[in-house]
């Protein structure tokens, strides 16, 4: 039986996180059973995973990092529950293509397991009408997006303009260690194993995930951690116009959305007053939630399924996705948060993400607001 077309979406418009919501594409975690922990893997996750490295990594060199399937189906119903609740809320869900199978994937260079479309914030960043697509940094990573293609086409069909940074080769030393390196840290347990071929003559290449940046309007933080990130700081000058970037100094390693949140104009949700200083000036006179103090309670036991490395950090639940200024959907498993924030006046959504720091995502993360009311308003002056 021939499926009905999906209606026709609305034009793509996201200058912003907080105004009016009307559509968003909701990732999905179909076939998401092994982490593929090759070096651009470990280094992407460095922060979180290198206590477990090493322990963990066979002697043969094997990558692959099996995900029991009772997790990733109790993931999809979480994500089942964030599409009921988007909708409920009278939001437009779009889902990305599913992945039918495992799929392998070589390059010239390197071969990886290819990474299902859950964390849909990454790889893409929407600046108005306008879909940028970044440069990956995990390997796993680097044909993601086909699977929002048909999305795309639709929001292109409707006007939008659509860029795509230069894809990276993601070669042997394609990816800049600085930021590690700056704080005296030991990398060898994410580069030693490193198999993949060189390209001579390379060196570091332009390399950046969507969730680097935060926008406001006419604005654009930028978390700017080393020179594979400055990279596409100047592609995004020197490509986008008409948006004003500002370079935030290494506030994280990479996504800086478990990090800084901003909420409506003048408030944010930030994860404690340490972060204030890498903010734009006009920033830190913003009022300020600070995300509260969780405990391990809040945090699902995997002791029995033998080792789940948390690719995410205590923190991924400050990554909520907000429908209006003054409502938003937050993990109900972080109710300090959830108490905060409607002592502030927000209205609160609750929705149930167990597996947070095992898939390296919140709801933040795994949706892309497409369509939002807000323009190229300027928050900052
Ligand atoms: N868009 C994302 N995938 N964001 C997740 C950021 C997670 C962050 N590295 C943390 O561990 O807290």
């Amino acid at each position: 039986m021939p499926q009905p077309a999906p209606a026709s979406p609305t034009a793509l418009n996201s200058f912003d996180e907080f105004t009016r919501l009307d559509e968003v594409v909701l990732g999905r975690a179909e076939h998401y059973d092994a982490h593929h922990t090759d070096t651009s893997w470990r280094l992407f996750f460095y922060d979180n995973v290198a206590p477990v490295l090493g322990r963990h990594a066979t002697p043969s060199g094997e990558e692959l990092l099996p995900i029991p399937g009772q997790l990733v189906d109790e993931l999809n119903e979480d994500i089942a529950g964030l599409a009921d609740a988007l909708t409920g809320c009278g939001v437009k869900v779009l889902r990305p293509a599913a992945p039918g199978k495992d799929i392998d994937i070589r390059s010239p260079h390197w071969d990886a397991r290819a990474t299902p479309p859950l964390n849909v914030r990454d790889q893409t960043i929407i600046l108005g009408n306008t879909i940028v697509e970044t440069a990956p940094h995990v390997r796993a990573r680097i044909f993601e997006n086909d699977l929002l293609k048909p999305a795309f086409y639709r929001y292109y069909q409707e006007g939008a303009n659509w860029l795509s940074m230069p894809r990276p080769a993601l070669a042997r030393d394609s990816l800049d260690t600085a930021y590690f390196t700056r704080q005296n840290l030991d990398v060898s347990r994410a580069t030693d194993s490193e198999s993949a071929g060189a390209i001579e003559g390379l060196g570091l290449e332009m390399v950046f995930d969507g969730a680097q940046c935060m926008r406001l309007g006419r604005d654009v933080l930028v978390n700017v951690a080393n020179h594979n990130h400055e990279l596409a700081l100047r592609w995004l000058r020197d490509n986008i116009r008409d948006l004003r970037f500002h370079r935030l100094d290494a506030m994280a390693d990479n996504h800086i959305d478990s990090v800084l949140v901003p909420l409506r104009p003048g408030l944010m949700l930030l994860r404690s007053p340490a972060y204030l200083k890498y903010l734009p000036a006009a920033m830190q006179s913003w009022d300020v939630i600070y995300a509260p103090e969780t405990d391990d309670s809040n945090f699902p036991d995997y002791s029995d399924l033998g080792f789940v490395i948390p690719i995410g950090s205590r923190y991924m639940d400050i990554n909520l996705l907000s429908i209006d200024e003054n409502t938003v959907v937050v993990n109900s498993l972080y109710p300090e948060l959830i108490e905060v924030l409607e002592g502030h006046g927000f209205t609160v959504v609750p929705v149930r993400h167990r597996h947070r720091r095992l898939f390296g995502g919140g709801f933040h993360c795994f949706t892309l607001d497409t369509v939002r009311r807000g323009g190229p308003e300027d928050y900052l002056s």
